[in-house]
């Protein structure tokens, strides 16, 4: 089934305060938008961003990436449904709408709201009310309401395309969320479990509850990899992914890239998934000669797969010839595409050994790596 989400993100983020809308204010060293929308990696076919026309810089940075942009409304349901519209021609069966101020929401709540819509035509994730509830008159309780079957609404809110589509289409409007355009269309909407983390950045107070969630939920990795390659005869070396000018080559079963290999090594490090020897035997005849493009795609798509983001990846290479600092952006610039991250993400240096050694004595490159992976 091909799936989708819609991120609204066009609010102006008012009960927040700070002046910028909440959704471009800073947690946990990133943005609220890029949290948010990194959990929706890797889960749905599509990701649609719903932006106001105000947030010019925005339309240029996620333009450039793999996400459907559409202009937002004034009020969220208009966001939602120009959401929708963006998605008409995209043979969408199962569609999630989140709010972009929800940056806590878990792996688990949203695989778990698109995973009830295989038997539901809607599933959105409720807490059911704890709390005693009162009704009040400013400062003075006035009673006491009954708890009995309510539920707090959270998103992703989770429904098949074509229904929600046409719900929101007839709809005359001032809805408190999507569950509600739903059943004013007649449809059924499952709850699926809630979770108490998935807070809705609203008021100030809550960047701080945000950040205190994302701490105790983050899982952080470091992985280190080192790799050498001694030189032998040839014109050039390709270290991370450029080819540099050399009188000599380095010898090796795949391309050599020991930059390159010391980064995956980082990874599958990080990970504790072995090192590029147990994944591509250098005794396998197919890998002679190889591009290590092809090594390090697969530790990024593990981290992938095992729900690991890359943060960072450090990488030094030891040698006195030939010299790295002209090819270093391009070095850095390539490994970030090959990751996709962005080239503030990585960095390539490289130091000489004071002729000491092996790589002094110019017999070879050595290559250190670090690699930071976030799971939150
Ligand atoms: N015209 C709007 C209003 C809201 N939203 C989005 O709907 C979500 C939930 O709304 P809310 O928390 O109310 O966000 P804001 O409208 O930004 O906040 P405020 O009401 O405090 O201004 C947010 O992700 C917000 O960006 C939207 O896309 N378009
Ligand atoms: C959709 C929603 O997140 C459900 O809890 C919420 O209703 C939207 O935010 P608002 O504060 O009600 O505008």
């Amino acid at each position: 089934m091909t799936t989708a989400a819609i991120i609204v993100a066009a609010g102006r983020g008012q009960r927040a305060g700070g002046g910028t809308p909440k959704q471009w204010r800073t947690l946990a060293g990133r943005r609220v938008a890029d949290w948010t929308i990194d959990q929706f990696r890797g889960l749905v076919d599509h990701i649609v961003l719903v932006l106001s026309p105000q947030d010019a810089p925005a339309w240029e940075e996620f333009g450039a990436l793999d996400m459907i942009l559409t202009a937002g409304s004034t009020d969220r349901a208009g966001s939602v449904r120009s959401g929708l519209d963006a998605l008409e021609a995209f043979g969408i069966e199962k569609v999630l709408i989140h709010d972009i101020a929800r940056p806590c929401v878990s792996t688990r709540v949203i695989t778990d709201t698109l995973g009830a819509l295989d038997t539901h035509a809607a599933a959105a994730p409720g807490l059911a009310v704890t709390d005693a509830l009162w009704t009040g008159d400013t400062d003075l309780v006035t009673g006491t309401q009954d708890r009995t079957g309510l539920y707090a609404a959270q998103t992703p809110q989770g429904f098949r395309y074509d229904a929600i589509a046409a719900a929101h289409a007839a709809h005359p409007g001032g809805s408190a969320d999507d569950v509600e355009v739903a059943r004013a269309a007649g449809i059924e909407v499952a709850i699926v479990p809630g979770d108490p983390d998935n807070i809705k950045i609203t008021r100030p107070e809550d960047f701080d509850r945000a950040e205190r969630i994302m701490g105790m939920n983050m899982d952080v990795r470091l992985g280190n990899g080192y790799d050498v390659h001694r030189f032998g005869d040839g014109d050039h070396v390709i270290l991370c992914g450029v080819k540099v000018p050399h009188n000599r080559g380095l010898q090796g079963h795949s391309d050599a890239d020991v930059g390159m290999h010391a980064v995956t090594d980082a990874i599958y490090g990080a990970l504790a998934q072995g090192d590029i020897g147990q994944h591509f035997p250098p005794t396998d005849p197919q890998w002679k000669g190889a591009a290590s493009e092809i090594f390090l795609r697969h530790a990024v798509e593990l981290a992938g797969q095992l729900g690991y983001r890359i943060s960072n990846v450090d990488c030094t290479l030891v040698c006195e010839f030939p010299k790295i600092g002209p090819h270093a952006h391009s070095m850095r610039d390539q490994m970030a595409l090959i990751m996709d991250l962005r080239a503030d993400q990585i960095s390539v240096k490289a130091t000489t050994s004071e002729r000491l050694g092996f790589t002094g004595r110019g017999e070879g490159i050595a290559s250190l790596a670090t690699a930071c992976l976030v799971k939150s």
